[in-house]
């Protein structure tokens, strides 16, 4: 288990490409990103802004085209093969936005548990786990049986087998009631706390007010990080642009603003008001 706080992930300069008609679609420039054990990261952005192609990255499902991604300390660009495999299939789980996609459809909740903690080489206690997730009375359902609901809620049970290093997880309650949608986000909590670091992609407002770490991703660029509990930090680009938060826009309502630098402090106001 990783010392809680201790960098699990971190990303200089990453860039993903992807083939487009009009040539090379740029599903990610020049993000930077650290990813903590012991801590909730959440992933936010509009459609298409990228959240699923950094996650896939952070998951080592697929390689940068740029920058540098490390895992541990190491350069991923310089794992072996196998080493690779190991790191995903023994430190690293995967909860894909459809449950069906992260279990397998043959087994009952209790095997799907059990498997989970085979792959990652840790004595299994399926009845913990389903426990843990409210499904103790599912435990011989096959997957098939079980409703969307209590699929993801197993998907992230077997996720949380182990504890591995890493969690990382596609929109995990969407579509999701509230009460499911506090189980699975509890599980992930419980996850974090026992020292896991757990990384989300999400919409749902439900999570990020309940992520310690909260990354926005506009247009494949990072545009800024909040934490919880402290203010919030805002990227600003080579040529000086700064990203404004969603919350902060009402206030220039003409999409202007006067800036004044006082006692090393910046300030905005909208024009016309007094400084
Ligand atoms: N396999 C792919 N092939 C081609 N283009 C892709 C591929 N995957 C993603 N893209 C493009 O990369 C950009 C970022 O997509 P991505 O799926 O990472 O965004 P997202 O924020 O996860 O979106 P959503 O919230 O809709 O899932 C989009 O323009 C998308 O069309």
């Amino acid at each position: 288990m990783p010392a809680t706080d201790e960098v699990l992930l971190t990303g200089a300069e990453l860039l993903q490409l992807y083939p487009a008609p009009t040539g090379a679609t740029q599903a990610l420039r020049g993000v930077d990103v650290a990813i903590r054990a012991g801590r909730v990261t959440a992933i936010t952005g509009p459609s298409g802004s990228g959240k699923s192609s950094l996650l896939a990255i952070l998951a080592l499902r697929e390689r940068p085209a740029g920058g540098e991604l490390r895992w541990r300390g190491r350069p991923v660009a310089t794992l072996r093969r196998r080493d690779l495999h190991r790191i995903r299939q023994r430190e690293i789980s995967w909860i894909a936005q459809r449950p069906t996609h992260s279990l397998h459809p043959q087994l009952d909740a209790r095997d799907q548990i059990a498997q989970a903690a085979y792959m990652r080489g840790v004595p299994a206690d399926p009845p913990a786990v389903l426990d843990a997730v409210d499904l103790t009375g599912r435990a011989g359902a096959r997957l098939s049986t079980l409703s969307g609901g209590e699929q993801q809620r197993l998907a992230v049970a077997a996720a949380s087998v182990g504890p591995p290093a890493l969690i990382v997880a596609d929109e995990p309650t969407a579509e999701l009631d509230d009460e499911t949608a506090d189980l699975v986000l509890s599980c992930l909590r419980r996850c974090a706390d026992a020292g896991s670091g757990v990384v989300m992609a999400t919409h749902d407002t439900r999570a990020v007010a309940r992520a310690d770490t909260v990354l926005d991703l506009r247009r494949g660029v990072l545009s800024g990080t909040r934490d919880a509990g402290r203010a919030r930090q805002t990227a600003i680009d080579p040529l000086g642009r700064v990203q404004l938060p969603d919350e902060a826009l009402p206030l220039f309502p003409d999409g202007r603003a006067v800036f004044v630098i006082r006692d090393n402090h910046l300030e905005m106001h909208p024009p016309g008001d007094p400084q």
